[in-house]
């Protein structure tokens, strides 16, 4: 559906000046100095997937979703959508995405929000009765007739965003590109966006691409994630497998229900490795122990095996590396 291949974005600014007119001067300095914000990016979007886009501040996915949808020119490299180009057939990759930035709107602010699908469907040559069919079924995804009638400079940032939804889809592409769809968004209008995108991709087969910093919608969302930093990708494949290469513990809790009896080997550590083991203890209490372990060594039931010796077991708990904390580990 979608292909990057060898994506490169190259800026060129001027050198900024000191002194008094500094803008003006910078304005007209000779001096240039060149950006590489992407570089030799390669990655493809299956039909039908829901693939995050992740990156610290400045990566260049912004810079990567402009170059998708044919706002900016790739300096090198290319882009297919549905094997067009959208820098040769913009006509035709306009046709199939839908683009969504969370930090524009692309609706017109003064006008109740109907009037702005009207617009839209002329601009996409839409005839009545395909603007009407269109609207109806994402009337069954979106529900925008309660604030239909508002101007959109009125409505919350979950309506409009909801809002935004639906103009992106009005002429229904294929695929969207999703850039901080959940920005400054309470935790309600979150949850309500990221059902709506659910049932978008599962219900209605959209092919999603989302770019976000909120490490919950790429939890919650994606099957797939690919990371870049510095322009460059570090990682593109599933979230359990980025989990086991990072390899923060995944740390498991057992109670028991009278004292327990940490062995020898174990105990000599004083909570230090125990690599016979494969787990090492990370936490004591009156009647529970902590223990970590890397999911790719070593089974969970091995370490509970393990655990089970040392007193009778009354509860376990598995507490998995919070996702957010691998982000950091790999940014
Ligand atoms: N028009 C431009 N002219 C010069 N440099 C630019 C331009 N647009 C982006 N850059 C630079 O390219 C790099 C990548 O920026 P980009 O906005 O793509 O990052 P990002 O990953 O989207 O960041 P954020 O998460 O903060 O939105 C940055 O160093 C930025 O300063």
């Amino acid at each position: 559906m979608l292909e990057a291949i060898g994506l490169e974005k190259t800026f060129v600014t001027s050198v900024p000046r000191a002194g008094r007119f500094k803008a003006v001067r910078t304005l007209f300095s000779r001096e240039k100095r060149a950006v590489t914000a992407v570089k030799a990016l390669d990655f493809r979007v299956a039909p039908g997937e829901f693939v995050g886009f992740i990156g610290p501040n400045g990566a260049g996915k912004s810079t990567t979703i402009k170059m998708l949808c044919g706002i900016l020119h790739p300096s090198a490299g290319e882009v297919r959508v549905a094997g067009h180009s959208p820098q040769r057939d913009r006509r035709k990759v306009v046709r199939k995405i839908g683009v969504v930035f969370g930090q524009r709107t692309q609706l017109w602010w003064d006008l109740p929000l109907k009037d702005s699908f009207d617009i839209l469907a002329a601009m996409f040559r839409l005839s009545p009765a395909e603007k009407e069919r269109q609207l109806v079924r994402l009337e069954e995804v979106l529900r925008l007739r309660e604030f239909w009638d508002t101007p959109v400079r009125k409505l919350s940032l979950g309506q409009r965003m909801r809002g935004d939804l639906a103009a992106a889809l009005l002429h229904d592409p294929e695929m969207l590109v999703l850039d901080e769809p959940t920005i400054g968004m309470d935790v309600t209008a979150k949850r309500q966006i990221r059902t709506h995108l659910k049932l978008l991709n599962e219900a209605y087969g959209k092919t999603i691409l989302l770019t976000t910093h909120d490490m919950d919608d790429i939890e919650q969302l994606c099957q797939r994630v690919i990371v870049i930093s510095r322009g460059e990708r570090i990682y593109d494949g599933e979230i359990g497998q980025l989990r086991e290469r990072i390899g923060l513990p995944t740390v498991i809790r057992v109670a028991y229900r009278g004292d327990y009896r940490i062995p020898a080997g174990a105990e000599a550590g004083g909570g230090a490795d125990v690599p016979d083991g494969g787990f090492r203890i990370v936490e004591r209490r009156e009647r529970e122990v902590a223990v970590g372990c890397n999911r790719s060594e070593t089974g969970v039931m091995d370490v509970l095996r393990q655990l089970s010796q040392w007193g009778e077991v009354d509860d376990v708990r598995v507490e998995e590396p919070d996702f957010e904390d691998i982000i950091h580990r790999i940014y």
